[in-house]
């Protein structure tokens, strides 16, 4: 159960009148996440999440509200935070910060073919684009600065072969970041976490999938664009089972993004060492927070394993089909 501040009904109400959103016509708790406390909440102005920040400060909010924000107003389907009747984009509930966003269509697609990845590689590329003009800056919080802070208290958990897997990829990421041909590489705003559990699609028997939105925009930082799009693929175009990319998810993807937004020749050439920085990231994130003492024991931290296969398969069987300029 993924509500871990429970609010009562004269608290809802007291708090929603900082807000233009009419009468509440139901509000309930979603059971998944592990991040947040989110309600699904309807009111007669329409449908919205009601989502309070366990961990965020509210200094930290802005880049994350405003990004989506300024998605949304570029056509590409994310929450849209609602403005109070002040204009802020957040306030306190239960002492912790909170907003309210739009509630996008659909259910996520935990088993995606390649017309679910053409939809989110042709988002994903419109999305960095819309990014060109944001206002706000912040780097990607869980980038190579983070990865090489965190590695020394890893250590001691890890086996002699992990370690030196760990040790290997962080000195071969740190020569490629430190590159010239790394500076170069386009980006921007990125989402930093567009797994298949962070988007929606609308589906029924006599129409193609159609993508509700991504949402989850809370790791969201800038970045380079390709190493969104190789986080990307190494969750939507795997074999789940061994990590192994899927020849035909894959080339879905790709083919969509680059239709609107094609490769450089530096991306095209950095591809399979990005998919290994994309790997590296989520071995990392997973195997601290499986290793961290956590206050709310009550969640089953995501498997390190997962992340540590990806990364070993992409180091032996780089890609066969690489980006193409
Ligand atoms: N704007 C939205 N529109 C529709 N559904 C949403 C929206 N935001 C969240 N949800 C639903 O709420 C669930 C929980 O949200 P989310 O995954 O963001 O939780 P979290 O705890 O904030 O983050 P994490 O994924 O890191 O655990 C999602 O799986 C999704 O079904
Ligand atoms: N997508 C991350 C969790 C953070 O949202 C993971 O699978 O490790």
């Amino acid at each position: 159960m993924a509500v871990f501040t429970a609010i009562g009904d004269a608290e809802l109400r007291r708090w929603l009148a900082d807000y233009s959103l009419g009468d509440v016509l139901s509000f309930e708790g979603i059971a998944s996440g592990i991040e947040n406390s989110n309600f699904f909440l309807t009111t007669t102005a329409g449908a919205y999440v009601l989502t309070i920040f366990e961990k965020l400060a509210a200094h930290e909010l802005p880049y994350y509200l405003e990004l989506m924000r300024h998605l949304a107003s570029h056509r590409v389907p994310v929450p849209d935070p609602i403005p109070r009747r002040d204009g802020a984009l957040f306030g306190l509930l239960a002492g912790k910060p909170a907003s309210i966003v739009t509630r996008l269509a659909g259910r996520a697609q935990l088993a995606p073919d390649a017309r679910h990845c053409t939809e989110v590689g042709t988002m994903l590329a419109r999305a960095h684009l819309a990014g060109r003009d944001f206002a706000l800056a912040q780097p990607n919080l869980r980038s190579l600065d983070w990865w090489l802070s965190v590695a020394p208290a890893l250590h001691t958990h890890l086996s002699p072969a992990e370690r030196r897997l760990l040790d290997a990829e962080l000195a071969t990421q740190q020569a490629f970041f430190a590159s010239a041909d790394y500076a170069r590489l386009p980006g921007g705003p990125c989402h930093c976490d567009l797994f298949r559990d962070n988007a929606l699609f609308v589906e029924d028997d006599h129409a193609p999938p159609r993508l509700g939105g991504f949402f989850d925009y809370y790791f969201a930082g800038n970045d380079k664009w390709l190493f969104d799009l190789a986080v990307t693929a190494n969750d939507w175009c795997i074999d789940l089972a061994n990590g192994a990319l899927d020849a035909v998810r894959l080339d879905a993807l790709l083919r969509a993004y680059q239709a609107v937004r094609p490769a450089t020749t530096d991306e095209a050439r950095h591809w399979p060492t990005m998919l290994r920085a994309a790997a590296l990231r989520f071995w990392v994130s997973r195997l601290y927070d499986f290793h961290r003492p956590r206050a709310a024991a009550l969640l089953t931290p995501h498997d390190p394993g997962h992340f540590e296969r990806i990364l070993r398969e992409r180091i032996a069987h780089p890609p066969t089909r690489p980006l193409t300029a």
